[in-house]
């Protein structure tokens, strides 16, 4: 009989870590260490399993805050491994860098347990990677990028053996044309330090890359797109940071890193916006209309406020009081799935993903390894009934996720998936502004914003906006914009800036020049914008799938 799943134990001795003694064991799979007392009773142990020992090290090492080695040490050893922290949020915990020294009766034992233990994690972690390379944006959040990496994260990835090539970005939009352009070759993933802007960048680059190379054109709405091997890793060090914190449950540089260093991964779910036939964007977070691209385009003229733009802009628009007319259309999902109103929380592992997974890419052999997979009911992507929506809407917010973020913990949509192919649709009417204010509080705490008459919440496969009939957008600024704004068309891309001066020079086309200022006039705008991950989109009628 063929003995599968076997743990032996490749090594066990007495070791002393500080001035007590300890029945050390390495298995394939875990490192235990139990104390003993007097009389070699068994008292607490600890088990770290292989896949989550970060690094070992000969003699008395420190790794953070400064690298530090003591002196006369060939008897001893320092194992590094993910220790979950206590803190956290309600969603996620916090990961620190757990160090153990260990201190063996001679240097021989102590070569045998450094061997030992090199060659359970070579083997037992086979996800890894070996080499990144790493975008940092000097500019997102409060500037902190290049300080978090460098004394947070780079000092993880050389301990765990992992080598980087680090970007420090001079221009938006240059770390997508590098995934775009440059050799990747023996790059395991990308990593970007910043916020959802810079993560949207990679997005982009990854998915970009990834279709030239099958050559397939991803303007082609009803195209079913190349998932993604490349991973893409996220140090959060921006405004939002909402990717991350939907993802991992904390928005914290170092447990982000040793999630990155131990292999783990996640599925996401990709939404594309398309204007007529041309691809506008891809979103993982947050397509919205009114209130939030009201918001983000405010927040544009702050942004030297730095992450508080968005509190003083969510106030100002929130005074304006202003709703619009549009026609919303939708594919719903199937309810007898998953529903956004069925109380679960996605969770890494999550059944509903799992299973969305395997009906979405049947014949995928690494289902389970997709990262950045792209939104794809798409066998099913036009069957069920279109059903529309038409009237005046204080926000209208696709969310493949939560959403979730510092500022509303449980986010946009607590019950939406991170990967099952759907989004969820939260469809906020014209209210008074004090329903409004409540619906908008109650992303701040655990009560549930979709429990008022003015919200309706369906989950969908996808959905298309409109303007109501005899305001469409006009046909010739149509044609300018199409040229204009194509995703991939280089050097047009809409740039946050280029975006902002788009949506200025919009304002005044339509007689609104003070659209952005200071959100005072008397005549209110007719249309808001699209807030896509935190751009502005350059179009108002989008179909998103
Ligand atoms: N060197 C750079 N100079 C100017 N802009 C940059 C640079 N590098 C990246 N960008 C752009 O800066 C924008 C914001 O970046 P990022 O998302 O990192 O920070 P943030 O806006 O503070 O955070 P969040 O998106 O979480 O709110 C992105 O659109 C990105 O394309
Ligand atoms: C009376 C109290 C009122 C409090 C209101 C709190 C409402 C918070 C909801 C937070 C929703 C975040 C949605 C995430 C969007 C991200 O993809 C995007 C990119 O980072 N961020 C923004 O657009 C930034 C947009 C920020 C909007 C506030
Ligand atoms: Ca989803």
């Amino acid at each position: 009989m063929e003995l599968m799943d076997v743990d032996p134990v490749r090594l066990e001795s007495s070791l002393w870590v500080g001035k007590k003694r300890y029945r050390a064991a390495l298995t394939g799979w875990h490192l235990n260490w139990t104390e003993l007392d007097k009389k070699n009773r068994d008292k607490k142990t600890v088990s770290v399993p292989v896949s989550e020992v970060i690094g070992v090290e000969e003699g008395r090492v420190q790794v953070l805050p400064q690298r530090s080695v003591a002196e006369d040490t060939d008897r001893e050893f320092t194992v590094f491994y993910v220790k979950r922290s206590s803190s956290g949020s309600s969603y996620g915990l916090l990961w620190r860098l757990g160090r153990t020294q260990f201190c063996c009766p001679s240097r021989d034992l102590r070569d045998q347990w450094m061997t030992q233990l090199r060659i359970a994690l070579k083997t037992h972690s086979p996800s890894r990677p070996h080499r990144l390379l790493v975008f940092i944006n000097p500019f997102g959040g409060k500037k902190q990028g290049r300080q978090i990496y460098h004394s947070l994260v780079a000092p993880l990835f050389e301990l765990a053996g992992i080598s980087s090539h680090v970007v420090v970005t001079e221009r938006a939009n240059q770390a997508r044309d590098h995934i775009l352009k440059k050799d990747l070759t023996g790059f395991d993933g990308v990593v970007c330090v910043g916020g959802d802007g810079i993560f949207s960048e990679l997005l982009h680059g990854v998915i970009g890359r990834t279709q030239q190379e099958a050559g397939l054109s991803e303007h082609d709405p009803s195209l079913t797109l190349q998932s993604c091997d490349l991973h893409i890793g996220i140090i959060p060090a921006g405004s939002t940071d909402c990717v991350c914190f939907a993802t991992v449950g904390v928005n914290d540089p170092v447990t982000s890193a040793l999630h990155i260093i131990i292999g783990d991964s996640q599925p996401l779910d990709v939404c594309s916006v398309h204007h007529r036939s041309s691809l506008v964007r891809y979103s993982v977070s947050l397509v919205g209309y009114g209130f939030y691209g009201d918001v983000l385009a405010e927040s544009e003229r702050h942004r030297w406020m730095g992450p508080l733009r968005y509190d003083y802009s969510g106030a100002m628009v929130y005074l304006s009081n202003r709703s619009y007319a549009g026609v919303i259309q939708y594919l719903p999902a199937d309810s007898q799935l998953s529903s956004p109103r069925d109380n679960t929380r996605c969770l890494s592992g999550c059944s509903v993903c799992s299973k969305g997974t395997e009906r979405l890419f049947p014949h995928s052999p690494g289902a389970s390894s997709l990262y950045s997979s792209h939104f794809s009911q798409f066998s099913s992507d036009t069957e069920g009934e279109w059903v529309s929506v038409e009237g005046r809407f204080r926000a209208v917010s696709l969310t493949c996720m939560s959403s979730s973020c510092p500022r509303s913990p449980l986010g946009l949509s607590p019950s939406a998936h991170l990967a099952d192919g759907t989004g969820d649709l939260i469809i906020v009417r014209d209210t008074h502004p004090l329903g409004f204010l409540t619906f908008l509080h109650r992303h701040t705490s655990t009560q549930d914003q979709f429990d008022l008459p003015f919200v309706d919440v369906h989950r969908v496969k996808a959905v298309r906006f409109s303007l109501p009939t005899g305001e469409e957008e006009d046909k010739d600024e149509e044609r300018e914009r199409v040229n204009d704004g194509g995703m991939m068309e280089e050097g047009k891309r809409p740039s946050r800036s280029g975006s902002h001066k788009h949506l200025i020079e919009r304002g005044e086309e339509r007689g609104q020049k003070d659209f952005l200022c200071g959100l005072c006039c008397s005549k209110a705008p007719t249309v808001s914008v699209w807030n896509c991950d935190g751009e502005i989109l350059p179009h108002t009628e989008i179909s998103c799938r």
